[in-house]
């Protein structure tokens, strides 16, 4: 077989593998708008009962990057978990493009700190796990998982475990296992706490150019205010006893995000106004 034959050959596979990255992966499609509604939620023991959420009106449009912003103990996590699902409301409605939200689905990835990658599976592995279980072709699971490790760039790490990964890797890949499955909305429950500082920044920058070029809803909890205002459109500042909406804040940057934006004088402005919100709540 001469070169000229291989390289057809390949470029045949590639063209293959790219045909079946796009009919495999399910469009995006609908818009993953949120809509959440006098949302109450109390914890409640035999003996006792917490207040956690107060009266939360939100709306988080299509495409948009929300951060939720607020001390240790406000209720963030609750109100994630009200969205991916995974908790009920006492009282109130969450929905996701006007269909309510009983329980976890497939539109709705999610990020946490601690690193839920499966140890026994692969980074390959563990990017196409979601698409295998959705009955998605080997060809083009391999397809979505060959993009997904170039955008995370661990090209060279793709039959490696997570214990043989940095922290700041395993969270690229925990991203790309969500974004694979082509969620309407990704949920990030401070997904770089973890990190170290310098991890943390490269972290941010990846996931602004990975959400630039999937147009999908994010949900995205912090207590960084550099780290919510550096990523999201949108900051809504929470507060504690009970846990509610304090104030919402849109964040007048440019759409690209340089690392010098933190420097910019909206973002320094922000900054100082959070953080007075914050300390006096
Ligand atoms: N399952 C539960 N049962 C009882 N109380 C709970 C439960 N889960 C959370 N809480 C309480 O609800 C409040 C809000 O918790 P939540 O984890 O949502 O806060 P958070 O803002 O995400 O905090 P952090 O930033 O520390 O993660 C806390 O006071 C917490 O103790």
């Amino acid at each position: 077989m001469n070169m000229a034959t291989v390289t057809a050959k390949e470029q045949l596979k590639e063209n293959v593998l790219a045909q079946n990255a796009e009919a495999a992966a399910p469009a995006a499609g609908g818009s993953g708008t949120i809509e959440i509604r006098d949302l109450h939620k109390v914890y409640r023991t035999r003996k006792s009962s917490f207040e956690a959420l107060r009266d939360i009106q939100l709306t988080i449009g299509s495409n948009e990057f929300l951060t939720i912003l607020g001390p240790s103990g406000c209720g963030k996590s609750t109100l994630l978990r009200m969205v991916a699902g995974l908790d009920e409301p006492s009282s109130g409605m969450l929905a996701l493009d006007g269909e309510e939200i009983v329980g976890p689905g497939a539109e709705r990835g999610m990020v946490f700190q601690g690193y839920t990658l499966f140890p026994w599976l692969t980074v390959r592995e563990n990017i196409e796990y979601g698409l295998k279980l959705q009955g998605v072709p080997t060809l083009a699971r391999r397809a979505i998982s060959n993009y997904w490790i170039k955008i995370i760039r661990l090209e060279s790490f793709d039959k490696s475990y997570p214990k043989q990964l940095s922290g700041g890797m395993k969270q690229r890949v925990a991203i790309a296992r969500a974004l694979a499955n082509r969620p309407k909305v990704l949920l990030m429950d401070e997904p770089f706490g973890a990190l170290d500082a310098q991890t943390k920044l490269e972290m941010q920058e990846m996931l602004l150019d990975v959400w630039q070029k999937e147009k999908t809803t994010v949900l995205f909890i912090t207590h960084d205010i550099d780290e919510a205002i550096f990523l999201s459109q949108r900051i809504v500042v929470m507060g504690a006893g009970p846990g509610r909406i304090l104030k919402q804040f849109e964040v007048n940057l440019p759409a690209e995000r340089s690392p010098e934006v933190r420097e910019h004088k909206e973002f320094v402005a922000l900054r100082r106004e959070l953080a007075d919100l914050l300390k006096h709540d």
